[in-house]
C-alpha cells in the first residue's frame, strides 16, 4: 500500500434519464433523477419494486450508460466517457456488490481465493491492493481463509461478497440489497461492516434496501418513486423533496386519504407551509353537496 488514505468519491446526478428498449416498447426506469451524495457519505436507496433503484446503482457503477442527463464522479461526467475510461473507473475507483451473494463469489473457491480473484483486474493495472487478511479483518469475516465459499453460512457468504466488492479498495461502493434474506443478527454484521468501511477508509457507500430496520439505521436515505426522487430520510425520519420542476411526492398514507385529483390550497404559515384540501369548487361560487339540491 502507498500509505496515502484514499477518500470517498462524491456522486452527483442531474436530470438522469434511462429508457430500456424491450420487446418493442420503451420502459422509463429513470425519469430525471437529481441527487447529490457527498464524498464519504453512507446513503440508502429505498422505494417500491420497479422504481429504478437498481438502474440508478448500475448507472453510478458505470455498468449502464444512461440515456440522458449527467452523472459526475468527483466532478467528472462519466456518461459520455469512452468505454475504456469507464472500464478503468470500475477497476480502480468503483466497487459493486450485486444482489445475491452468489453473483459476487465463486462457490468452489476458498475465501482467500475469492478475494485474490476480485483483486486481479486492479493488480493488472499496477494498482496497490490491500492484503486479503486486511480486507477480511475490516469486513469482520472470521471464517478461515481456506474455507470454501459454499460452506459458509448466508451471513458470512454475504460478508465475503462485500469483501470481494472492496478488495481493490474502491473509493465508491455500490451495494444492491446486501442484507436481503438475512436473519437479524447476520443483517447487523453486514451493516456493521459497511459502517466500518465508511468510517475507516472514508469510502462513499450507496446501498439499495427494502428493509425498514436497515433504513432506520442509516444516516441518510433517498426514496425513489417512478424513476424520480420522492422523499429523503434522516435516521428513520421521512421528508418530502421539492423537485426541480416544483412537484412534491406525498407520503403513501397521505395519498391514501387524498387521491390524485384532490385540490390543495397552499398557504404560508410562518416559516412553514399549510396544505389544505378543498372541495371541487375552491372559490365557493357554486352550492356544494346536498345543500344545492
Ligand atoms: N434490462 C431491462 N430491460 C427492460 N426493462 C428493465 C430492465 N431492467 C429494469 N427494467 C425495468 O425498469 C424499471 C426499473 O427497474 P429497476 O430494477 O431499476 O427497479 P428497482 O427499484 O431496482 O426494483 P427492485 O426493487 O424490484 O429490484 C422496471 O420497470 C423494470 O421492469
Amino acid at each position: 500500500m502507498s500509505g496515502r488514505e484514499p477518500t470517498g468519491v462524491g456522486v452527483v446526478t442531474r436530470d438522469l434519464v434511462h429508457v430500456f428498449h424491450a420487446d418493442g416498447h420503451d420502459v422509463a426506469a429513470l425519469s430525471g433523477v437529481s441527487l447529490t451524495v457527498t464524498a464519504g457519505e453512507l446513503v440508502g436507496l429505498l422505494g417500491p419494486s420497479g422504481s429504478g433503484k437498481s438502474t440508478l446503482l448500475l448507472a453510478c457503477a458505470a455498468l449502464l450508460r444512461p440515456t440522458a442527463g449527467r452523472l459526475l464522479l468527483n466532478g467528472t461526467d462519466i456518461v459520455r466517457l469512452p468505454d475504456a475510461e469507464r472500464d478503468r473507473l470500475r477497476t480502480s475507483t468503483i466497487g459493486m456488490v450485486l444482489q445475491g451473494a452468489s453473483r459476487n463469489v465463486l462457490p468452489y473457491l476458498t475465501v482467500a481465493e475469492n478475494i485474490l480473484l476480485a483483486q486481479r483486474a486492479a493488480q493488472r493495472t499496477g494498482a496497490d491492493v490491500p492484503e486479503p487478511a486486511a480486507v477480511l479483518e475490516l469486513i469482520g469475516l472470521t471464517e478461515p481463509d481456506s474455507a470454501r465459499a459454499d460452506t459458509l453460512r448466508p451471513g458470512s457468504r454475504q460478508l465475503l461478497a462485500l469483501a470481494c466488492g472492496i478488495a481493490h479498495r474502491p473509493r465508491l461502493l455500490l451495494a444492491d440489497e446486501p442484507t436481503s434474506r438475512l436473519a437479524a443478527a447476520e443483517r447487523d454484521r453486514v451493516l456493521a461492516a459497511l459502517d466500518t468501511l465508511n468510517d475507516r477508509w472514508g469510502t462513499t457507500v450507496v446501498l439499495v434496501t427494502h428493509d425498514p430496520a436497515v433504513a432506520a439505521a442509516l444516516p441518510r436515505t433517498v426514496t425513489i418513486r417512478d424513476g424520480r426522487i420522492g422523499a429523503e430520510g434522516r435516521r428513520g425520519q421521512e421528508y418530502s423533496v421539492i423537485t426541480a420542476d416544483g412537484s412534491v411526492t406525498l407520503p403513501a398514507e397521505v395519498l391514501a386519504d387524498h387521491p390524485p385529483g384532490t385540490l390543495l390550497r397552499i398557504e404560508r404559515a410562518g416559516p412553514g407551509l399549510l396544505l389544505s384540501p378543498v372541495g371541487d369548487d375552491p372559490a365557493g361560487t357554486e352550492p356544494s353537496g346536498k345543500e344545492g339540491r
